[in-house]
């Protein structure tokens, strides 16, 4: 009896510290690809928003996030990979910031939209004379950096062309990689494919989590962010979004690896 009466207060103070550890290390609620795309389209509707500007918020946070992992010190060469939906969008975005703080991106952009917004954030690259280029792996050999925006939430299945090739590429390259919302060819809920499939060896050394990390974050290890300071307070309590706080200026927030606090 003694014994238990003098052990407790003991595991008292461990239970406090095990409760105290839980909440530290718990990641920021995930989004899942259904709930994402339906948060988008609230914004687009009753919050009032264009998908103009939720994509050049979008890519502003990459270009911010790209700027804090490789300064221009480190090389101002910076291979933009463009998938053909707003994944890309975001990183056309990105690149058009980035020429602007002085880097030297290049677009590999291999199936081009014919709608209008893709088609503007084009033009205002090529009237940055940013080149775009149509042999990635030869690319990759001359660059400093890469970002990954060829698919984000709404990636699903299996690779398909064109995209094979480069998602091969960007599996064996020692250049660091930034994706934009997911590492492209993840399973946006399970995270990497299995074993031997395209994209099972990818592993970006940065992620940039647009509005709020998705659930495939459980598998990610590198620098993590997260981006896209458009939510309303309303917005993030409907969808149970504990976000990060940003501070000042800042459209980009460190995290950990699985979005926990840092
Ligand atoms: N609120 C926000 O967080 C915002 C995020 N943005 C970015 O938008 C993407 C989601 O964009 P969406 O157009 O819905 O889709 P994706 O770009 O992910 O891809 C669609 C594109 O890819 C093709 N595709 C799908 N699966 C495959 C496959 N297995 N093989 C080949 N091709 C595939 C599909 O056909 C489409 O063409 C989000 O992740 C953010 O990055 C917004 O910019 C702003 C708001
Ligand atoms: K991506």
């Amino acid at each position: 009896m003694r014994y238990v009466v003098d052990f407790e207060p003991f595991y008292f103070h461990l239970l406090g510290l095990y409760f105290f550890l839980c909440i530290l290390l718990t990641p920021w609620q995930t989004l899942s690809a259904k709930a994402a795309a339906a948060l988008d389209k609230e914004l687009m509707s009753t919050g009032a928003f264009s998908i103009d500007q939720l994509m050049e918020l979008a890519g502003l946070s990459v270009s911010q996030a790209v700027y804090r992992v490789h300064p221009l010190s480190k090389g101002p060469r910076i291979l933009v990979a463009v998938g053909p939906g707003n994944n890309g969008g975001d990183g056309l975005v990105a690149a058009r910031h980035l020429r602007h703080y002085g880097y030297h991106p290049t677009i590999y952009y291999p199936k081009r939209s014919k709608n209008e917004l893709y088609q503007r954030l084009a033009k205002q690259l090529e009237d940055l004379e940013v080149p775009f280029v149509d042999n990635f792996p030869a690319a990759l050999g001359s660059t400093d950096h890469v970002v990954d925006a060829i698919f984000g939430f709404s990636f699903s299945g299996e690779v398909r062309e064109p995209f094979p090739a480069v998602i091969r590429a960007l599996e064996e390259t020692r250049v660091p990689v930034t994706s934009v919302d997911a590492p492209s060819s993840w399973n946006i809920e399970d995270g990497p494919p299995p074993s031997g499939a395209i994209g099972s060896a990818f592993n970006p050394d940065v992620l940039v989590s647009l509005t709020a990390p998705k659930p495939l974050v459980k598998h990610f290890k590198g620098r993590h962010f997260v981006g896209g300071r458009f939510v309303t307070p309303a917005i993030a309590k409907k969808y149970d979004l504990d976000l990060p706080e940003y501070e000042g200026i800042d459209q980009v927030v460190e995290v950990g690896p699985s979005g926990q606090k840092l």
